[in-house]
């Protein structure tokens, strides 16, 4: 899986390139990344890349020139590898919300091609011109698209085969956060009494049916409680044994 950023501070991306399991990963050749800066695509000699809003308004917005010019230099540099096209996304908060099911999704392409806006935001004559695709983290602003793509990089890059093997944090299933969609039951490890505060017992027992089904208890208890569409969904899909639905009736009442 290839990605690519447009980005005016391409240093951001050490977040996951340089760090965990994603850089790891990427070292291993499991995907690639590229960062792209408009400001190596400016003509004139301050670099300009951002410019005060037609209609008034506070801050700037980001030209069209510099970011086509890089969008178009990153296909012609997959063009060049033979790589597939890969869609151009702009990160911004009025695009579709990014979840777990569309990290699946995005891995089962060529790889996305992420514009990342600064200031107020990007001139419409690129976003008409370049952008394919607008996804958002969720309904909240930040200073650059760059703050929304990293999770979304490292949710998809985590999903690669031969990333997280076996004995690392639980298998992902491919569509929903933790195990098949239901919210991660608690994490216990060494001391066993912790300022007078112990393990649960069952996971002390050495007995996995009883463990799994603590475990499983737990994160039906918790979804229940926080998230109870997941709940729902997990029974729409035929998610839920019959153990799982009698403590639910209990829960529930
Ligand atoms: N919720 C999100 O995913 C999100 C994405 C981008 C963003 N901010 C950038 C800065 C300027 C404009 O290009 C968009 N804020 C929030």
């Amino acid at each position: 899986m290839r990605f690519d950023a447009i980005t005016l501070f391409p240093e951001i991306f050490a977040g996951i390139t340089g760090h965990g399991v994603t850089s790891r990963a990427l070292s291993q050749g499991l995907w690639s990344f590229h960062a792209w800066n408009p400001r190596d695509y400016t003509q004139d000699v301050h670099r300009t890349v951002d410019d005060r809003p037609y209609g008034g308004g506070p801050g700037m917005v980001m030209m069209a020139a510099p970011l086509e010019a890089a969008v178009r230099d990153v296909q012609a540099d997959r063009e060049r590898l033979g790589q597939p096209r890969g869609q151009v996304v702009l990160l911004s908060p009025t695009g579709r919300r990014f979840d777990q099911s569309a990290a699946a999704q995005w891995i089962a392409g060529p790889g996305k091609i992420l514009v990342c806006g600064r200031y107020e935001g990007v001139d419409q004559r690129f976003v008409d011109r370049c952008v394919d695709e607008e996804w958002s983290l969720g309904d909240f602003v930040l200073s650059g698209g760059e703050l929304a793509a990293l999770p979304m990089m490292d949710a998809c890059v985590r999903l690669l085969p031969g990333v997280l093997n076996d004995d690392q944090s639980a298998l992902q299933d491919s569509f929903h956060v933790n195990l098949d969609g239901l919210l991660d039951s608690p994490h216990y490890t060494r001391p066993e009494i912790y300022d007078g505060e112990a393990v649960p017992e069952a996971l002390l027992s050495g007995h996995h049916a009883r463990i799994a089904r603590w475990r499983r208890d737990q994160s039906l208890r918790l979804t229940l409680a926080r998230r109870p569409e997941l709940i729902e969904q997990a029974r729409r899909d035929g998610r839920l044994d019959k153990a799982d639905e009698k403590l639910l009736l209990g829960l529930q009442g």
